[in-house]
Order: structure tokens, then C-alpha cells, then sequence
């Protein structure tokens, strides 16, 4: 058993129909290790706090926390949220509509001690890393949001905007501490924050498959917060 202790924090906005496989997968993938999952729902109207809480009664609430908010305030807030629950010395943070396979968490645990690294994050842009169910529109965005920002701040990661990684806790909370976003942007600027403090950056290729039920929660609005957000780094200070 590795001593070392794994908290994984799943944002959940209507999932009730991913979340019971996201778990259980998430219980088989890591297996010998010492971990627990941290459930954040902001209300979901479709009654994800519920399946949570039936599943932390099947589990123990050694493993699963279920906490949230009362309405629906933004991916990377909800982060900030899970965070304050956490009790290991390393923190994951994955989606819980499947589309990030738990079978990367190990990967992604090697891969740290390989090299003690502050962060490993999962690449989608690099290796054997890729992206499979969406369709050209969806491709286009995140292959161009990954492109600005790669060319205006050059933070040396080939996967700005994915959210599947690993920080030491620590780290992680120095991170939060200095960023602004509260939505998908939150993704981008934890990495051009790291890259500013000088934190170490591990990549482990992963492939990201589209979910099968539910809806994407990036809008309209979720774009242009992550233009405002760009911006924001040429920001006079
Ligand atoms: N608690 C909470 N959870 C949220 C919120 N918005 C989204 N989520 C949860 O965050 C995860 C990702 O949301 P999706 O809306 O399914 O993301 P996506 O469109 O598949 O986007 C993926 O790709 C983006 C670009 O590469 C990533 O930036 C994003 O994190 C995600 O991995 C899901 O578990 C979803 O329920 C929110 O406001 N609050």
C-alpha cells in the first residue's frame, strides 16, 4: 500500500447518470493505494448531491466526501471548493463524465515520483495523447485556445486548457491562491501561474473520449471568459 495519499476531486454538474461509473472505476483503477474522492455538486437539478450521498453510504465516508454549493458558480471555483476538504498529500483533479479514464491516475502517480514532480498533467497534444467524440467545432476551440495562449505566455505544457492533473497539495493551494478565474479558464492560468513560480511540470499523454450522457457545460460565456482571461496577463498591473 503506497502511504501516500491521493485526494481526487470530481466537479459535478448534472452527472447523476456518469457518477456511479466514475466512481466505481475510479475504486478499481486504485486499487493499493491510499485515496478518497471528493464529490463538489452545485445542486444539480437532475439530483447528482443525492446520487452522491447514496454512493458515499455504499462506500464510507472515509472515501467519499460530498460537499457543493447552492447553485451553480463555475468549474474552477469548484476546485477552490473541493480543495478546503482535502486531506492528501497529493490532490487529483479529473471531470466525472468519463471522458478522463481513471486508469491515467496511476500513470500519472509514476510519472510524479519519477522525477518528484509539483504537477503532472495529462496531455491530449503530445505522444499518444488525443481527443476522440467531438466534433470540428469543439476541436477547433480547444486547438486554438491551446494555441494563443501557447504562443502569447509560452508556459513549456502542451495542454493548457485540459483539466485531468496531479499537484502536490501544497502547490496547488499556492496556485489557487494567485489565480483569478472562476470558470474554464481556471485550467489555462494554473499552468501560466506554475510556470511563473518555477513549479515542475510532468506530462503523461492521455486520451480524452467525449461523454456519452449529459450536455457540456462550455458555453458562449465560458469563451469569452477565457478571452477576458488572456487579456488579463497584458493587464498593466
Ligand atoms: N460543481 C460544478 N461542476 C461543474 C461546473 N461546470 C462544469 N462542471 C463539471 O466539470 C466537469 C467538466 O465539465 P464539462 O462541461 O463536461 O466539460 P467539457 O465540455 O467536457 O470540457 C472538458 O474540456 C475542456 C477543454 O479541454 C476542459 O477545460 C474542461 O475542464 C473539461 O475537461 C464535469 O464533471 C462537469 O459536471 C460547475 O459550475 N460546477
Amino acid at each position: 500500500m503506497n502511504e501516500l495519499k491521493y485526494s481526487i476531486i470530481l466537479p459535478t454538474y448534472n452527472e447523476s447518470e456518469n457518477l456511479p461509473l466514475i466512481i466505481w472505476l475510479i475504486i478499481q483503477h486504485m486499487e493499493n493505494e491510499n485515496f478518497e474522492i471528493i464529490i463538489v455538486d452545485d445542486n444539480s437539478p437532475d439530483g447528482t448531491t443525492q446520487v452522491a450521498k447514496d454512493l458515499q453510504k455504499i462506500y464510507g465516508d472515509e472515501k467519499i466526501v460530498v460537499t457543493g454549493r447552492e447553485k451553480k458558480l463555475g468549474l474552477g471555483s469548484a476546485y477552490i471548493h473541493g480543495i478546503k476538504f482535502a486531506k492528501g498529500d497529493f490532490v487529483v483533479i479529473m471531470d466525472a463524465d468519463l471522458s478522463h479514464h481513471p486508469k491515467f491516475i496511476k500513470q500519472f502517480i509514476k510519472h510524479q515520483k519519477e522525477k518528484d514532480y509539483d504537477i503532472v498533467t495529462g496531455t491530449r497534444y503530445a505522444g499518444d495523447g488525443g481527443v476522440h467524440g467531438w466534433n470540428l467545432k469543439r476541436k477547433a476551440i480547444s486547438r486554438t485556445a491551446n494555441y494563443i495562449t501557447q504562443v502569447l505566455l509560452r508556459p513549456g505544457v502542451s495542454d493548457l486548457t485540459g483539466s485531468f492533473r496531479l499537484y502536490k497539495k501544497q502547490v496547488l493551494e499556492k496556485l489557487v491562491q494567485s489565480c483569478i478565474s472562476k470558470g474554464y479558464v481556471f485550467q489555462m492560468e494554473m499552468m501560466v501561474r506554475a510556470n511563473q513560480f518555477g513549479f515542475s511540470v510532468g506530462e503523461v499523454p492521455i486520451s480524452f473520449v467525449d461523454r456519452q450522457f449529459g450536455e457540456s457545460k462550455l458555453g458562449g460565456n465560458e469563451i469569452f471568459q477565457f478571452l477576458k482571461g488572456l487579456l488579463y496577463f497584458f493587464a498593466p498591473t
